[in-house]
């Protein structure tokens, strides 16, 4: 065991410290040091510096990530000497905080205390720490049928929510193996986009909005062997997630075929395309509605055009690209960008984000 760890610390370290320019003295001293930290305790602590730069790097090998040209701007939060959930819940309205900064986002990530030797001592169990709840009752939904298994789980930790179609889930903190902590998100630090369209008024009759900040609280980041189990990281949306996925999948909000009835369709007839334009002007006004209020976001061609920058960058640096087309393609006019007449590795290189398993069944 502590024979693997230490090879995946050398690969690190190596990596590391040959990317900031430090000595191979310094390499060497530093994996002396972690060498005999394994040999007694099977683990080994990152300096700052080194869970800065595995952090960055970490997006910067995120294979189905298309905003990855903004890697090394990431600012990094140690967090890894919390052990209370209610420190916890306070360093995560701080990341909310910083990260909103007004509507001006700066991509951001909390890492908190790592899996050491099995144990566990912090998970979040959300998704993302916003998301919408989803109640389902005699077989309909209200709110977000994505989170209708993890609404059920907050209810049964004693959660309720008022029961509309907007509601903010609770974070739900689980330190030590112990019951999990429930935390409601103060509102006054969560911002929202209404959604309007700039030609249609009626648009916003349809009473849409989207939280301003994707914060993905449940995978792992992986840094030289080290597990961080707890450790959200945000940027800024681009428009198609919420134009062409949350808001218009079938099984998330379903709008489309209410936008494009207001839009004077047959929206039974496939060949008017009625999908396709209510598909954009769900799009257009959800890119209209955060410029106005000044919410970061990226169209889908910008993104690529984003993308295709890094990609120029990453080989001027001689690193090679990898990519997972699959997911690099935006869900919309997807052969409009270069990404989809392009092929990629999708080789997985360490450091990097990993889904785990739920914390809880
Ligand atoms: C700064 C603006 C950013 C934009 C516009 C962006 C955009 C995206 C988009 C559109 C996806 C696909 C999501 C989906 O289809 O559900 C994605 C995936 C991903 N992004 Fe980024 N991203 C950004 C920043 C970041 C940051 C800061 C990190 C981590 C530090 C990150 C890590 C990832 C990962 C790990 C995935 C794959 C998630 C999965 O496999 O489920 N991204 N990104
Ligand atoms: N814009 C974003 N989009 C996402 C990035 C990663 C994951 C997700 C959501 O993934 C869900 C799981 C699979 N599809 C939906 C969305 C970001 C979130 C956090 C930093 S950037």
């Amino acid at each position: 065991m502590s024979e693997e760890l230490y090879n995946k610390a050398k690969v690190f370290i190596q990596q590391c410290y040959s990317e900031l320019g430090k000595t191979e003295d310094e390499k060497t001293q530093r994996l002396i040091y972690i060498q005999d930290e394994i040999q007694k305790y099977n683990h080994y602590e990152h300096t700052f510096e080194e869970l800065e730069y595995g952090a960055k790097a970490a997006w910067r090998n995120s294979n189905r990530c298309i905003g990855r040209l903004f890697w090394d701007s990431l600012n990094v939060f140690d967090y890894r000497h919390l052990d209370h959930s209610k420190d916890i819940k306070d360093a995560l309205v701080h990341h909310l905080d910083y990260a909103t900064n007004g509507g001006k986002i700066r991509s951001t990530i909390s890492i908190f205390k790592p899996k050491t030797n099995g144990e566990t001592p912090v998970r979040i169990w959300n998704h993302q720490l916003l998301r919408y709840a989803g109640y389902e009752e005699d077989g309909r939904v209200i709110g977000d049928p994505a989170s209708v298994e993890f609404t059920t789980k907050c209810k049964e930790l004693g959660w309720r929510g008022e029961g509309t179609s907007f509601d903010i889930l609770p974070w739900v903190i689980q330190v030590h193996g112990q019951e999990p902590t429930l935390f409601e998100v103060p509102k006054d630090h969560v911002l929202e986009v209404p959604l309007r369209h700039p030609e249609y008024d009626w648009f916003q009759e349809l009473n849409l909005k989207w939280y301003g900040v994707p914060i993905i609280s449940d995978m792992k980041l992986e840094v030289g062997g080290i597990e961080y189990v707890a450790a959200p990281f945000n940027g800024w949306y681009m428009e198609t997630e919420i134009g062409a996925r949350n808001l218009a999948d079938e099984f998330r909000y379903n709008m489309l075929p209410t936008v494009g009835e207001y839009l004077g369709y047959n929206v039974r007839r496939n060949a008017s395309l009625w999908k396709d334009r209510a598909l954009i002007e769900l799009n257009t006004a959800v890119l209209h509605s955060f410029k106005e209020d000044g919410v970061s976001i990226v169209d889908h061609h910008s993104a690529a055009q984003q993308f295709h920058l890094f990609e120029q960058k990453e080989s001027a640096c001689g690193r090679d690209v990898t990519g997972d087309w699959t997911w690099l393609i935006p869900p919309i006019s997807p052969a409009s960008t270069h990404i989809f007449h392009s092929s990629y590795d999708d080789t997985m290189h360490s450091p990097n984000y990993f889904y785990q398993d739920k914390p809880y069944e």
